[in-house]
């Protein structure tokens, strides 16, 4: 049986950079199911915490702990940037790929890019050049090329901003299945109507720190912080 790579443990996790704070001290247990959606104002520190959280921060102290060595957490889990950046190939090259480079044989890879490609709407796309692609459909192919992996984990950063209605909600279409076959989500939005139709639990940033963590319903209904209450409201936070 391959050992589950969470629970996720972060501790006492600090992020400085030139002498400023930009996270934490930051401490979080991340189940092992779920959908996480992570909020706060510009500058709270949200792709910190992400990029923390998935290792591509130096910690100036403290720890993140998987339950399995790091260099499998690594290949287990998946980021998507709010810009995607492409390969400059087929939509379909760009699919196979991050498996070949696993190892997974070209034929297989290729019938993976298909089914992939089918299954967020791009099945019609599969030879067109991924830069050409538009923004939401360059963010499906982004998801897709992560989901194809079958990471135990997904972390997004504001993978719908500037994107329409209609794209937002196949992209969500996408996560939402994505969470239910098992994979573990966590996203940051500023978008509190996507966050309530995705999201199991909250994580609510101030200034670097965690200052709300609650479920889903709970947060919605009756935030602990004035802060989140007045972001709820559509009051300006700072
Ligand atoms: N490499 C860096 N060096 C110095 N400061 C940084 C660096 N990266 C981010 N910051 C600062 O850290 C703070 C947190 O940034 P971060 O991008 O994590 O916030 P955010 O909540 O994702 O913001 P937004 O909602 O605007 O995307 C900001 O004040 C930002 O200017």
């Amino acid at each position: 049986m391959v050992t589950p790579i969470l629970p996720l443990e972060v501790s006492q996790a600090l992020v400085k950079r030139r002498g400023k704070t930009l996270l934490g001290p930051v401490d979080l247990t991340v189940s092992q199911t779920g959908f996480t959606i992570v909020m706060g104002p510009n500058g709270a520190g949200k792709t910190t915490f992400l990029r923390t959280l998935h290792g591509l921060e130096r910690l100036s102290k403290g720890e993140v702990i998987w339950q399995v060595p790091l260099t499998e957490a690594r290949l287990r889990q998946a980021f998507v940037f709010q810009t995607p950046i492409m390969l400059r190939r087929s939509v379909r090259d760009n699919l196979t790929y991050p498996l070949t480079l696993r190892g997974t044989k070209k034929a297989k890879a290729r019938q993976l890019a298909e089914d992939w490609a089918r299954r967020v709407g791009l099945g019609g796309a599969l030879d067109q050049q991924a830069p050409q692609l538009s923004g939401g459909e360059k963010q499906k192919l982004a998801l897709a090329r992560a989901l194809i992996l079958d990471p135990d984990i997904i972390f997004l950063d504001e993978p719908c901003a500037n994107l329409d209605g209609r794209a937002m909600r196949e992209i969500e279409t996408i996560l939402l299945d994505a969470c239910d076959a098992g994979t573990r989500i966590i996203m940051a939005t500023h978008d509190i109507g996507q966050a309530k139709r995705l999201a199991t639990d909250v994580v609510f940033l101030m200034h670097g720190h965690i200052i709300e963590n609650s479920h889903a319903k709970d947060f919605f209904a009756g935030p602990k912080t004035p802060q989140a209450a007045a972001l709820l409201q559509g009051d300006i936070v700072e």
